[in-house]
């Protein structure tokens, strides 16, 4: 057993369609594809993807807010398919969510303070002077002033709205948070302040992050890795610097060709991806990409790539950049014995750009 914080491992979540009393799902939705990786303590990986590619299915699964098809999902190395109502509660209380939109997962009825103490009073019984005293430090940690604590969501701005959710998360010192595009809402500049208070947070408290986003932009200033998602799939999954410098996968290519460029200084590359994402009802036969691939050869339209190891802890399913037949032996089998991270939050600093929240 490894000794990674989070494990995936062949996660696959499929949606019947056309269900209901006494009838059979006339098809499914494949939403999350046979999905394998890892996160290590203090961590970040990030998900990224054009719309309906899975991300958001792949947080529920982690968050256990919907069952899995097949594979699983370990923590610490225990399945959490198998944990009683009890270990579940305190699994839960390890693992965090940040949601894209604050207003909506907010309650409007609540003051600041009530709902960043509300996770911890599920837990313990807290008087008014530890809730004070609580809400005063999780704001602090977030770079809002206590007095905050008084005001209702509907008094606060954007940005703050997504601290009070990140405050909120924290509340319980989890190991890890889940981030599903939870800065897409926001302003760039706000989006910059909100990404670094994750680094310096993730850096100071040592917590793991799962940042989901469909902006390569955003990606690249805070992944230690990256897994790239197509349909399901995971593509390529590699060091965030390796990604960016270099991008195996074609649709990697694409995505890397069509993002802004804010430094002028990098070279685009062709034409960005052409076409639309294929339904996941019925998604094309062998690589899922091959109907926009320019790369695309008699193979991919029939077998389903898998992913190879090629360098550095990086994985690409491309029958064309990563043919299987090039795979040693003895790294072949298990996608959860590679795509390690190669670097340590330690070794990173902070990469995202100030900015003047509004
Ligand atoms: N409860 C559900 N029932 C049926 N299909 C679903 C359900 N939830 C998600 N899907 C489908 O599964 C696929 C993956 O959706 P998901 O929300 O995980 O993608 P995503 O990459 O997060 O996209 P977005 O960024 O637009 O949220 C989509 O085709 C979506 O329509």
């Amino acid at each position: 057993m490894s000794g990674s914080l989070l494990k995936v491992e062949n996660l696959t979540k499929h949606y019947p369609l056309g269900a209901g009393f006494l009838k059979k799902p006339s098809s499914v939705v494949r939403a999350v594809e046979d999905v394998s990786f890892s996160v290590e303590a203090g961590e970040t990986l990030c998900i990224v993807g054009e719309s309906g590619c899975g991300k958001s299915t792949v947080a529920r699964l982690l968050m256990r807010l919907v069952d899995p098809t097949g594979g699983r999902v370990l923590i610490d190395g225990a399945d959490i398919a198998g944990l009683t109502k009890h270990e579940l509660r305190a699994w839960r209380r390890r693992m965090q969510m940040v949601f894209q939109d604050p207003y909506s997962s907010l309650n409007p009825r609540l003051t600041a303070g009530q709902i960043i103490t509300e996770p911890a009073e599920n837990f313990e019984r807290l008087n008014r002077k530890q809730r004070n005293a609580l809400a005063a430090d999780l704001l602090q940690k977030v770079g809002m002033s206590p007095e905050m604590m008084h005001r209702r969501p509907s008094e606060m701005s954007g940005g703050q709205r997504q601290r009070l959710g990140i405050a909120r998360a924290l509340s319980l010192k989890p190991s890890l948070i889940i981030a599903d595009e939870a800065v897409s809402a926001l302003d760039v500049s706000v989006q910059a302040q909100i990404l670094n208070l994750l680094v310096d947070l993730q850096q100071q408290m040592g917590i793991a992050l799962v940042f989901i986003s469909h902006d390569l932009g955003v990606v690249e200033h805070i992944a230690h890795r990256v897994a790239v998602m197509y349909l399901g799939r995971i593509v390529e999954l590699a060091t965030c610097e390796a990604l960016f410098a270099k991008p195996v996968h074609p649709y990697t290519e694409a995505l890397i060709a069509a993002a802004p460029v804010p430094d002028p200084t990098r070279v685009r590359l062709e034409a960005p991806v052409e076409g639309e994402v294929p339904s996941p009802v019925n998604p094309p036969r062998g690589c899922a990409f091959h109907p926009r691939c320019p790369l695309a050869v008699e193979r991919c339209r029939i077998e389903v790539p898998p992913l190879v190891p090629i360098a550095d802890g990086r994985v690409v399913a491309c029958h064309v950049r990563a043919p299987a037949t090039y795979v040693p032996a003895a790294a072949s089998s298990s996608l959860a014995h590679v795509a390690e991270p190669q670097t340590s939050s330690a070794d990173r600093t902070s990469r995202a750009h100030p900015g003047h929240e509004h």
